[in-house]
């Protein structure tokens, strides 16, 4: 199977949209939910009854396929908290439209800090599930500043965790699959849509599981 640059899948987005076939948003939809997906039969034992998510939003689409899979997971009777690195108002187009369809006000995401992160994984019972939709295909520098909350709070999660990455961990360059910066979001799965990049590879050679999943481009 090819293995596509983030400028090829970005080109083959924009042809399926452009060809009318599909919008933007239902490929963000088919997305969040091929993650959860994924999720379910990388650990069937997400699927034996409601867990907890905490799913971590960054600033754009990769960002928008996060909030399709928090209310997705919310849709199944999970617990999930949202914490977005921006505010709901300077998210734009179908990460925006995405953010409205599960926020139910503006205290329904926790801070973009350490603490909130730690306080809401001490605050519950059970395994939690993180979910790394901070940066995908869109990354092209350090994102150390970026990954800090999540950073500083990740040692007080209890044992059990599980990290998903939407598309590419953050930290990584899509392309190369070098590091953008120091640090990465660690992720146990990552899930990417249509065909591999690059930076696949490089994570399965680590060690991590990779998922590739149709989104009907
Ligand atoms: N387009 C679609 O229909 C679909 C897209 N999918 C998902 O979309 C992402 C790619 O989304 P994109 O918005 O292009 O990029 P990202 O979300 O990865 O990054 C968003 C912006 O973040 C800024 N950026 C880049 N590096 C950093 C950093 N280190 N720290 C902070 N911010 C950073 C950058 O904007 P700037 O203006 O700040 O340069 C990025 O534009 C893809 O990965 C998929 O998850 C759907 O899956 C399918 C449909
Ligand atoms: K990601």
């Amino acid at each position: 199977m090819d293995v596509l640059t983030a400028e090829e899948m970005r080109r083959a987005e924009r042809d399926a949209i452009g060809s009318g076939a599909v919008t933007g948003l239902q490929l963000m939809e088919r997305a969040g939910a091929e993650v959860v997906a994924a999720a379910l039969a990388e650990w069937p034992a997400l699927a034996a009854g409601p867990q907890r998510a905490l799913v971590l939003c960054g600033p754009g689409n990769n960002g928008g396929d996060g909030f399709v899979v928090a209310r997705l997971l919310r849709d199944r009777g999970w617990r999930v908290a949202i914490a977005c690195s921006t505010t709901p108002d300077r998210l734009k187009g179908d990460a925006a439209a995405m953010a409205e369809r599960v926020l139910s006000g503006a205290d329904d995401l926790l801070p973009w800090t350490a603490e909130a992160l730690s306080d809401w994984i001490a605050a519950g019972e059970g395994p939690v599930l993180v979910v790394d939709a901070l940066l995908g295909i869109g990354q092209t520098r350090s994102a150390d500043a970026l990954l800090a909350p999540w950073l500083e709070a990740a040692p007080d999660v209890p044992a059990g965790l599980r990290r998903l990455s939407v598309d590419i961990p953050t930290g990584y360059d899509s392309d190369t699959g070098a590091r953008l910066g120091e640090e990465v979001f660690a992720a146990d799965l990552t899930v990417t849509f249509h065909r591999e990049k690059p930076v696949h590879a490089t994570l399965r050679a680590a060690g991590g599981h990779v998922a590739v999943r149709d989104i009907g481009l």
